[in-house]
């Protein structure tokens, strides 16, 4: 596998665009990889790593996508999630559910799952390595990155340092002991 993974998801059509959808536009499945788009007589075939059809949950985005992240995090080695789509596209459900603050299990985003992950990997490490987990939450907007712990942070820099990391230079650090309170301490930060 590569180090790098895209896949496709589609969400369920909102009554309007069921309404206004054309019908010379259409897309078939043709595996759990790719589709067809087909607009009159063009057609099209677009391959990813895992193509999500509608009826998908969010549990299997979380274990194909974001798992392995989780687990190679617990071992050392970076990793990223990006949401990538036009507006409505269903990024924000697919990352954080109907709400972030959803009890309702089988919506739940990959922010949850991917904290409620972490902490249970780090639960079934070996006792000898000490885990230490830290909360930023920063946004980029108009080309500056806004720190979202501490609104007067409001013009982070990006750096790297002698390791080649990449560093949000004085970005506000929480240290987060479990699941529950990440949320609890984001929320409170955020309003
Ligand atoms: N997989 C899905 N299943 C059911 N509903 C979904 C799904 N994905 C998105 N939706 C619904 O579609 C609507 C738009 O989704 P969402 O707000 O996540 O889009 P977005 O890409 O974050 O948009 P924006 O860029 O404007 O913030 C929401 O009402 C959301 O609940």
């Amino acid at each position: 596998m590569s180090n790098i993974t895209v896949c496709a998801r589609f969400r369920p059509m909102s009554s309007k665009e069921k309404k206004d959808s054309r019908d010379n536009i259409s897309i078939s499945s043709l595996n759990s990889e790719s589709f067809v788009f087909k607009e009159e007589k063009e057609e099209c075939t677009f391959s990813f790593d895992k193509v999500f059809y509608e009826e998908s949950m969010q549990a299997d985005v979380y274990e194909f996508l974001a798992l392995p992240i989780v687990k190679d995090a617990v071992k050392g080695v970076n990793g990223t999630i990006i949401t990538y789509g036009q507006t409505g596209a269903g990024k924000t459900y697919s990352v954080e559910g109907t709400s972030i603050l959803e009890c309702d299990e089988q919506k739940k985003g990959l922010l949850p799952r991917v904290v409620d992950g972490l902490f249970e990997c780090i639960k079934s490490a070996d006792e000898l390595t000490k885990y230490t987990v830290k909360l930023s939450m920063v946004e980029i907007y108009m080309e500056k990155v806004r720190d979202l712990l501490d609104l007067t942070k409001d013009n982070i820099q990006i750096k790297e340092n002698k390791m080649q990391e990449i560093l949000l230079s004085g970005v506000t650090e929480i240290t987060i002991s479990d699941p529950g309170r990440s949320f609890a301490k984001s929320i409170w930060w955020d309003s």
